[in-house]
């Protein structure tokens, strides 16, 4: 089967027929957008005041076909993008990314759930990603794979800087003044393609390599959203630990991910709320 996760499978007309669309739906203008993931769906049901479509109504946007989609929700303050089961393999799931931009945010940020590889982090603790390995990436499964539009960003984008610094010191001051500093972590973390969850090899070769923890999506989006300049902050919840050693007993499951994902959806409902009117403010004091 061949899954197109590449931009460029929709013209530059698409993208800006949808964003007319949207535009002329709502007179909101947010300048953040959210992308939920696994688990973390709870985090736009929560959301006050919103206005809510649902991705099939929204022209050319692409429809998850597996259970558990969740509509776009716009917001006075921000775009919150609802949880997917199949976010990793839709087509053009950097699509919405590209609309976000075109439609004024300047400001993406992006949670998932992962698999915890630094021995260190405990389940429930929540990683302020610094930085990604995009494995799918290497295997040429890159969303800016094809010929590159400048009119959303250059051919050869940097990424030694994709997750915004300044937002990470931010979160991290959020975190402490909300009572959870205790459990907020920075680390890397890699992209596979599952949807198998990893061997303890897989799992071992990933902690010799560097990575903290692991997941199944999120850096298409960080990808595209670095490439059209946005500004990007990763939040990941650790959900289990990845066995790395063959004598443990737990086997991680899909259910067990969502618990957690539970578990952590009043305080990352709080920080994600708290970061988008910090996020807002220091838009508008540039
Ligand atoms: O990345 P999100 O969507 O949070 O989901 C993570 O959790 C799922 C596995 O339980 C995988 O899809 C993995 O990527
Ligand atoms: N690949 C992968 N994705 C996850 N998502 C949540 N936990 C995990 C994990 O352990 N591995």
């Amino acid at each position: 089967v061949h899954v197109r996760v590449c931009s460029s499978c929709c013209s530059f007309e698409d993208y800006k027929l949808t964003t007319e669309w949207l535009m002329n739906q709502t007179s909101l203008r947010p300048k953040v957008a959210v992308i939920c993931g696994s688990g973390l769906g709870l985090l736009a049901d929560r959301v006050a005041n919103k206005q809510a479509f649902r991705y099939q109504d929204i022209p050319n946007f692409p429809v998850s076909t597996g259970e558990s989609h969740a509509p776009c929700r716009d917001m006075k303050a921000a775009w919150c993008l609802g949880p997917s089961r199949t976010r990793r393999v839709t087509p053009s799931v950097t699509f919405p990314v590209r609309i976000f931009k075109l439609m004024g945010v300047e400001s993406l940020l992006v949670t998932n759930a992962s698999g915890g590889i630094c021995p260190d982090f405990k389940v429930g603790d929540i990683m302020l990603i610094k930085d990604h390995i995009n494995l799918p990436g290497f295997a040429g499964q890159h969303p800016l794979c094809g010929p590159n539009d400048e009119r959303f960003g250059i051919r050869f984008p940097c990424m030694s800087d994709a997750y915004s610094k300044e937002l990470r010191a931010m979160a991290m001051d959020i975190g402490s003044e909300l009572g959870c500093g205790g459990f907020i972590r920075e680390g890397v973390y890699c992209m596979v393609s599952g949807p198998n969850f990893e061997t303890v090899a897989e799992a071992r070769m990933l902690h010799i390599l560097g990575c903290d923890s692991v997941g199944m999506s999120t850096i298409p989006e960080v990808t595209v959203a670095k490439h059209c300049g946005l500004r990007v902050l990763g939040l990941s919840l650790i959900t289990n630990k990845v066995s790395l050693d063959y004598s443990r007993e737990e086997k991680v499951n899909h259910e067990e991910v969502l618990e957690i994902g539970k578990m952590r959806a009043e305080v990352l409902q709080k920080l994600v709320t708290t970061l988008i009117s910090c996020c807002q403010q220091s838009i508008n004091t540039h």
